[in-house]
């Protein structure tokens, strides 16, 4: 099998760090630092470090790239061994800007190229032409101006007609086309704040996200992961519901965490994984990059070992759903 990631608004993150950031004060920064970015970029590269290790998988990147700024890029595939399938448009990929202080990260997000259908659906073509059975295909991050909303439906159908799996990030319009579509992801990972505003309600606690993880099971994705931050994620499926989590010490820097948690949903996907097995690797893979400055993970051994002390709770299992619903009769 082989793990499709899509990225039709791919972006150069630009990070400046500071002290404290005021709204209309001037700054001095520490330090500034670019990476080759973007959601499916982000969980490709993190599942390329994953790939040296056994049990790792080949890992290409599809989508569309400004051809103007494209070296980072290059550079991030090259030395990954990430395959480049990557189309050049005209123009300039977006470059995001994360101001880090010691408050958080804020984050100024810019549109990206503006495109036709044209393009969008030579992007499916290609994606269409590569997919096999048993592939894994990640959708992910928001669309350029001009992109169909509703294409990650359409490649939903599309790829699963030709047997791959289909797991989507994103938020916003396009999220809510897709969940709107007739053909639905086998797995989505929102986080909390992307599926309180498709919900309409906020999603305060556990129970709150164990109801909403529900209501998309009803509407039939097999495996539904909301992130939360630093409280952790829960993962839903068939098996069961769980909580997932891990404190960490030092972190670097937050931008990617949910990518990198999508690239150990894929991975763990890849690997046959039970619905704990996910939770575990998910989450060591996104506290493990929060270790790190871009889209990386550290080494294999530290990356197994934070798999170990992932802190688990068990919402709900089969059998315990089986007997609830056989009470209520
Ligand atoms: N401050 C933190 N402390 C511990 N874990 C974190 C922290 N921030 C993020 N994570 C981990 O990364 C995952 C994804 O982060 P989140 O911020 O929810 O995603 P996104 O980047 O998509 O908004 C979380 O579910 C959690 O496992
Ligand atoms: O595609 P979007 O939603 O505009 O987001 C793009 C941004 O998200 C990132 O992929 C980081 O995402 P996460 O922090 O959610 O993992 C950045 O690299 C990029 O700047």
């Amino acid at each position: 099998m082989n793990i499709l990631t899509v990225t039709f608004n791919p972006a150069i993150d630009q990070t400046v760090t500071l002290d404290r950031l005021t709204v209309g004060a001037v700054h001095r920064a520490h330090q500034v630092r670019q990476n080759a970015g973007g959601k499916g970029v982000n969980v490709a590269s993190c599942l390329a470090d994953w790939s040296t290790s056994d049990s790792g998988t080949p890992v290409a990147a599809y989508g569309l790239l400004g051809s103007d700024n494209a070296s980072s890029f290059d550079a991030l595939f090259a030395r990954k061994g990430i395959a480049d399938r990557m189309i050049r448009i005209p123009g300039s990929t977006r470059v995001n800007l994360k101001l880090v202080d010691d408050a958080g990260t804020t984050d100024i997000n810019l549109d990206g190229i503006a495109i036709d259908r044209g393009r969008a659906e030579m992007v499916a073509a290609t994606l269409e032409s590569a997919a096999g059975s048993g592939d894994l295909a990640v959708l992910a991050g928001s669309l350029p101006p001009g992109c169909p909303p509703d294409i990650y439906g359409t490649l939903t159908a599309a790829l699963r007609a030709k047997g791959a799996r289909i797991l989507l990030d994103t938020s916003g319009l396009p999220l809510t086309c897709a969940l709107e579509s007739a053909a639905l992801p086998d797995v989505v990972k929102p986080n909390r704040e992307e599926l309180a505003d498709w919900l309409g309600r906020a999603l305060p606690d556990t129970a709150a996200l164990l109801d909403a993880a529900h209501e998309l099971r009803r509407r039939g994705v097999a495996l539904v992961v909301i992130s939360a931050g630093e409280d952790g994620a829960i993962f839903v499926s068939g098996e069961g519901a769980i909580t997932a989590k891990l404190t960490i010490g030092d972190i670097a820097s937050t931008v990617g965490a949910g990518d990198a948690m999508v690239a150990g949903i894929a991975a763990a996907l890849a690997e046959g994984a039970s619905l704990e097995r996910i939770a575990r690797l998910s989450t060591a893979f996104a506290v493990a990059k929060l270790g790190m400055a871009g889209p990386n993970l550290p080494a294999l051994a530290n990356v197994r070992a934070l798999v170990e002390d992932v802190a688990i709770q068990w919402l709900e299992t089969s059998e315990t759903k089986t007997s609830m619903a056989g009470e209520a009769e």
